[in-house]
């Protein structure tokens, strides 16, 4: 059995720190960060809004990282020991893969891969604190987060919702362990109804 679990969201909602503790606890576990697939800085267009896109989609190299997910579905075991995850020889046959981003279900040849999908949230204030302390490879400027990355946030979770795309809302105030088991256990009911 293939399960792919989405932990999308907020920007600094807690979304690599959740997916770095399950994939310590999970076995036959891989990950893909959609972080990863950022376009080269020169490609990040300059919008209306004075800033460089980097919360669009259209920043992201989405194709590449569809063919990464394409890859993981045709062989998970291939794909696990291509990123030095260990398989052991009696490795069961339930393969797990998180896809960890802040705009994984706004693009659509993804959006009906997933098994579940996770949704972390934090209020504005909580979000800007959060984000203030944070190093990109490229810094944000003055203003960013109220002129671009906030409004690009309600754009997308508007979007999503108006698509009826199902999603489980998580509280990312809640403390790491909380949620962690949360998702945990949800995770192995799904296993369950799966199998
Ligand atoms: N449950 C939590 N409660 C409080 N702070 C958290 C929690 N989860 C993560 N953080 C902190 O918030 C910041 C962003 O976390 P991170 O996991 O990198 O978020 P994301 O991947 O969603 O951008 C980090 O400083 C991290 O330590
Ligand atoms: N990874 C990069 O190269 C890079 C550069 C500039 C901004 N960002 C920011 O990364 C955010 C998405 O990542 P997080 O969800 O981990 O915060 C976006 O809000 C974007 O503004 C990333």
């Amino acid at each position: 059995m293939k399960l792919i679990i989405g932990i999308g969201g907020i920007t600094n909602g807690g979304k690599t720190t959740l997916t770095n503790r399950l994939l310590k606890s999970v076995p036959n576990c891989c990950v893909i960060h959609q972080d990863d697939f950022y376009k080269p800085q020169d490609q990040i267009r300059i919008g209306e809004d004075g800033f460089k896109q980097w919360d669009v989609l259209e920043s992201l190299d989405m194709e590449a990282m569809l063919s990464t997910v394409q890859a993981w579905i045709r062989s998970p075991h291939k794909f696990a020991r291509a990123h030095g995850v260990s398989v052991p020889p009696e490795a069961s046959d339930t393969q797990i893969l998180i896809l960890e981003g802040f705009l994984l279900y706004s693009y659509k040849p993804l959006v009906d891969l997933y098994s579940k999908r996770y949704f972390l949230t934090v209020p504005y204030e909580e979000c800007k604190r959060r984000r203030s302390t944070r190093k990109y490879t490229v810094p944000d400027p003055p203003g960013l987060f109220d002129g671009h990355v906030w409004p690009m946030y309600q754009k997308y979770k508007q979007e999503m919702e108006a698509k009826g795309v199902e999603v489980v809302y998580l509280d990312g105030t809640k403390s790491r362990e909380e949620l962690f088991y949360q998702v945990l256990e949800d995770i192995q009911n799904s296993l369950l109804n799966h199998s």
